[in-house]
């Protein structure tokens, strides 16, 4: 058998306790009294919002699970995906061994935490915070002493784990690289997740012998405005040091000036330390301009703003403008999905509007009013035709009369030779979309009225009106029969605007939030980063109200991905203020086939995360809240200037305030 070598496991239990990680995690494992008989698991659905949280982690690790699933199932095993709770993700490799890993429950969607199934190569791997094996009698469970499994934590280049790769094969069936190759193989998955973080930050490859550059033992360093962001465990080993002293640091302290000379030719340099090292730029910042201009952080918000201009399902939604028009333009395809709760609906709202009804859309600000008129116009035969939309709330009272029915020619002192068409005309043969209709002041509802009873217009000036068709959806975020009954809003034109009603829900009642978010976070640039939001992060983000919905959330996700450098592990306290970090001890409720089975604790089992070296360096914690705000005082509150006279990098300051509230919400919260 190549490769394989038959294995007695053996637990010296006559060992000093704490001396081995098996040990340790007997000694845990006797003193919880409440470890479970039957697995825990997640639903079906519950695990789905749990791949799209960790979408990232699973894109980046996929060539790693294909590569070595190939290789570990000929020998009758497989590769084994988790994520930092120890919940399975994926199983892949030998067809037979997984029919048997699943009679033990090795598969996605059960937790393989310590707490829930004792000493095991992944659990024990998550509380250790290190690779190990657990051959099968080590197993704490007997029921698992069938396998023997290697697992190796995969960090993230902050140094937070993300989860974990594991080897799982039949005990007494040890292939003898198993640990070795499941620590390489997660080290890859944290160098992928570095080298597709796009153009920035930069990245540079070290090693102390030249030809180890290719090799997976090379070291890399993601570098942003000359600050370290990321490094992989091989760099933590050749610098001899550990991420919470690394990461957020100026590299020039841990590399000398001579990194300045990396270029993607391999260079030499010594350290300050005089480590002789080679050393290459595998990713400069930006392809045109010199790698270390420290004005990067404006091309990537230049970078992102052109985004926000070029996508189509943004365009025309500002809403300064009080009026857009828009011809067939933007396609269905490129405007947000629906929420599954407004779909059965939808097809019923389209046949009524091209009916000649007039819809009425309603809910709060941001619920997406708007991307559903414009989903109604380009789902209509009218698609081709233009879709004005008019906020009728941002109309200056002095133009409104003109902007909206037109004028003729001469009508006024500074009007136009030729006369205007207004705004309702340019609608004609298209859709008109009135948006926040419980602002229109009263005396222009009395046209209003008119043109939708008649429909005709009539020009200001004009002596003769002129014929108009188009279809009309209204919005409002106000209780329109309340406007009625207090007197600002005419009775007769809130009866003509809503033939068909469609109540729009807030963010906060969508069923699917937590999947939602994560996919919305992918979407936003978080997959290509690398990024994942922590257990706690999203425990906050759905207890928010979101009372700004969709704009809010969309705000937030921009931000939020702009201030954590790629392959961050997103934690609570990294949310700005607001959003109060929730700690859940029974966040999520497992169930399968709609009975409760267990809870999962994914507070408790995210804590190995928690105490993983974190994005804030130590030497933060020593500068005093004190000075920190005497920085910001000194240069009126710009946090570049304040963060690069207190040497640290911008977002590790963010970083600091964002948790720095979040600390002093919790202890007013606390003190109440
Ligand atoms: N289902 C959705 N998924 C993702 N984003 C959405 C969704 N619906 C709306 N948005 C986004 O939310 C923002 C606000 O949407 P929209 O302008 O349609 O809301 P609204 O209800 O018309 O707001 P207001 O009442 O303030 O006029 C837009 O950026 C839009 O792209």
């Amino acid at each position: 058998m190549n490769g394989i070598d038959f294995y007695e496991p053996r637990v010296d239990l006559s060992d000093a306790p704490g001396t081995s990680p098996i040990l340790r995690s007997w000694a845990r494992c006797h003193q919880q009294r409440d470890l479970p008989d039957e697995p825990v698991m997640l639903a079906r659905a519950d695990l789905a919002d749990r791949c799209a949280q960790h979408a990232s982690l699973l894109y980046a690790a996929q060539p790693e699970i294909e590569t070595l699933a190939g290789l570990v199932g000929s020998a009758d095993g497989i590769v084994v995906l988790t994520d930092a709770a120890g919940i399975i993700l994926q199983t892949r490799g030998n067809a037979s061994f997984l029919h048997r890993a699943d009679q033990v429950a090795l598969r996605p969607g059960v937790s393989w935490a310590e707490s829930h199934r004792g000493t095991n190569g992944v659990g024990t791997v998550l509380v250790e915070g290190q690779a190990l094996s657990v051959h099968g009698s080590e197993h704490f469970l007997p029921r698992n002493r069938i396998l023997s499994c290697h697992g190796a934590p995969i960090r993230s280049p902050r140094g937070d784990i993300l989860g974990v790769l594991d080897i799982s094969c039949e005990a007494g069936r040890l292939h003898a690289y198993a640990l070795k190759l499941a620590s390489m193989f997660a080290r890859q998955v944290t160098n992928r997740i570095m080298e597709q973080a796009g153009e920035q930050p930069e990245l540079l490859v070290f090693h102390r012998q030249h030809a180890m550059l290719d090799s997976i033992e090379r070291a890399q360093l993601m570098v942003h405005d000359g600050y370290i962001v990321g490094a992989n465990d091989a760099a933590i080993a050749q610098l001899d040091t550990s991420w919470a002293q690394l990461i957020d640091q100026p590299i020039q302290a841990w590399l000398g000036d001579g990194w300045q000379q990396a270029t993607p030719d391999t260079c030499t340099l010594r350290t300050p330390r005089g480590l002789p090292l080679f050393i290459q730029l595998r990713r400069p910042a930006s392809s045109t301009a010199s790698p270390r201009q420290p004005d990067h952080d404006t091309q990537r918000r230049s970078k992102q703003s052109n985004q926000h201009i070029a996508h189509p399902s943004r365009q025309g939604h500002g809403k300064d403008a009080a009026i857009a028009t828009q011809h067939g333009l933007p396609g269905i395809h490129a405007l947000p999905d629906l929420p599954d709760m407004l779909r059965p609906g939808f097809g019923t709202a389209l046949r009524a509007l091209q009916g000649g009804l007039a819809v009425l859309l309603e809910g709060e600000t941001g619920t997406g009013k708007e991307v559903y008129a414009r989903r109604l116009h380009a789902s209509s035969t009218r698609c081709n035709q233009p879709f004005v939309a008019i906020n009728c709330g941002a109309l200056p009272d002095t133009l409104i009369e003109a902007e909206l029915f037109g004028y003729a020619a001469g009508a006024f002192t500074g009007a136009l030779r030729q006369g205007a068409r207004g705004r309702l005309r340019e609608a004609n043969g298209g859709i008109l979309f009135l948006d926040e209709i419980g602002d229109m002041p009263l005396p222009l509802q009395t046209r209003l009225l008119r043109v939708l009873q008649e429909r005709e217009v009539l020009p200001l000036g004009a002596d003769k009106p002129v014929p108009v068709d188009f279809l009309l959806i209204s919005a409002t975020n106000q209780d329109l029969a309340q406007r009625v009954q207090d007197g600002h809003f005419r009775a007769d034109l809130y009866y003509r605007l809503q033939d068909h009603r469609i109540g729009l829900p807030a963010l906060r009642e969508r069923s699917d939030l937590r999947a939602f978010l994560c996919a919305e976070f992918n979407r936003h640039g978080a997959l290509e980063q690398g990024m994942t939001l922590h257990d706690s992060t999203l425990d906050a983000l759905c207890a928010h109200r979101w009372p700004g919905n969709y704009r809010e959330l969309q705000a937030l996700l921009r931000g939020l991905v702009l201030r954590h450098p790629p392959g961050s592990l997103v934690m609570a306290e990294g949310l700005p203020d607001g959003f109060r970090p929730i700690i859940t001890h029974h966040a999520t409720a497992a169930r399968q086939d709609g009975k409760a089975i267990h809870h999962i604790d994914t507070a408790r089992h995210a804590s190995p995360v928690c105490n993983t070296p974190n994005s804030l360096h130590s030497t933060l914690h020593a500068l005093s809240a004190q000075r920190i705000r005497q920085a910001l005082h000194e240069h009126s509150g710009n946090i570049s200037r304040a963060a690069r006279s207190l040497g640290i990098h911008r977002s590790t300051l963010h970083r600091y305030l964002a948790r720095d509230a979040g600390q002093a919400t919790s202890e007013g919260v606390a003190g109440r």
